[in-house]
């Protein structure tokens, strides 16, 4: 099956209740440990690149290891996003390079690191809405500033992340304030915010409800119970996988992620794409580290590569049963991009915020 936008998957997630990860990818090992990962499960895939991985694999190479990806997966639908645009001119080259989905990230301005003003985040997310349905590609907002509500700074993630410390205004996306977003910009689905962060260092405990406040995803689906909501910075952390790392030499201080039950009860309100890199990275670091303390002498990158992407590939299939994707390959009706494209101009996505807005059909 060709790359699918991802407006048609989080239809259908919605209709059937479950929820998508969405997998950073920068090499060939962890795109086929995600698409391994998909065939065992039967599970759709979002698999996104962010800028700083366009830049590491250069849009060539990730644009061809795509296509092999679905030549070689042919059941599987397979959205392929933009993560973090920071502009509308990186969303673009995105959609020119064979990108499905793009993000555009207007809640900071294009340095990628100073909070933008609200009219600034609704111009440039309605600039890409306007360009990226006319070639049938979808959309994701965000509102509010990624950033921990235990000590209210923001972060700064390989380019793109806030500086410096926020208020509680900005880290908390406000729901009216959404309703009024998702009417203007006409985005598929919006990021919001609600304490979680990139990377590692999201929790200096286990997270309850004053440091990740799942309540606000809960009160903003109320107000647009048809808008599809994504959970950035939502990696798990588990605890053995940087004890595996710390037992070969690495040092990975005590730290905690979103629980998965957490993400769950996301799921049961509205959210339909979870962001996960970190458990990924801390996966394919903890076998490479193992595979190195076994055997010292080895220098084959194949000999420390296979368990890294057996461990990554192991991650993302718990994830995949965990957030309900699984079984579901088969099916997530096939939209061309072409009939995307005309069913957007027709309308037929128009009016996210309307709560009588049907999304999806229930899969028989
Ligand atoms: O939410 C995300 C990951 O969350 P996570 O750290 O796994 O909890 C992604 O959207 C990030 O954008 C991604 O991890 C950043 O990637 P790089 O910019 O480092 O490539």
């Amino acid at each position: 099956m060709p790359l699918i936008a991802l407006r048609p998957l989080l239809d259908y997630a919605a209709a059937n209740n479950f929820g998508v990860a969405a997998l950073n990818v920068n090499n060939m090992e962890q795109i086929q440990a995600i698409m391994e990962a998909a065939r065992a499960t039967q599970s759709p895939a979002i698999i996104q690149a962010s800028r700083g991985a366009r830049k590491y694999t250069n849009d060539l190479f990730l644009r061809n290891l795509m296509q092999a990806a679905v030549e070689l997966y042919p059941e599987i639908p397979v959205v392929m996003h933009q993560d973090h645009g920071n502009s509308p001119e990186t969303c673009i080259s995105a959609i020119r390079m064979g990108f499905t989905s793009v993000m555009m990230d207007g809640s900071l301005e294009d340095d990628g690191k100073t909070p933008s003003s609200y009219e600034y985040n609704v111009a440039v997310t309605r600039e890409v809405v306007n360009v990226a349905h006319r070639f049938g590609v979808s959309v994701e907002g965000e509102l509010g500033v990624l950033g921990s509500l235990e000590h209210g700074m923001g972060e700064k993630e390989d380019g793109h992340g806030a500086e410096g410390k926020l208020t509680l205004d900005q880290l908390l996306t406000d729901p009216d304030q959404a309703v009024d977003f998702v009417n203007r910009t006409g985005i598929d689905a919006l990021a919001v915010a609600m304490g979680t962060s990139h990377g590692a260092y999201k929790f200096s405990r286990k997270p309850s409800g004053d440091v990740l406040a799942m309540s606000r995803i809960e009160e903003i689906h109320k107000k647009i119970p048809n808008c599809h909501l994504v959970m950035h910075g939502s990696s798990s952390v588990p605890k053995e996988l940087c004890d595996i790392i710390n037992a070969n030499g690495g040092r990975i201080k005590e730290t905690y992620g979103v629980p998965v039950e957490e993400i769950q009860r996301g799921i049961r309100a509205g959210v339909r794409k979870i962001n996960v890199d970190t458990d990924n990275r801390l996966a394919i670091t903890g076998a490479i580290r193992k595979a190195f303390t076994a055997k010292p002498e080895e220098f084959d990158p194949r000999y420390y590569l296979t368990p890294a992407r057996a461990a990554m590939q192991a991650v993302c299939e718990e994830r995949m049963k965990q957030f309900g994707q699984a079984g579901h390959a088969k099916k997530v009706p096939h939209v061309t991009l072409e009939q995307m494209a005309r069913d957007y101009a027709a309308g037929k996505y128009g009016d996210n915020a309307r709560p009588d807005t049907v999304v999806g059909k229930k899969a028989k």
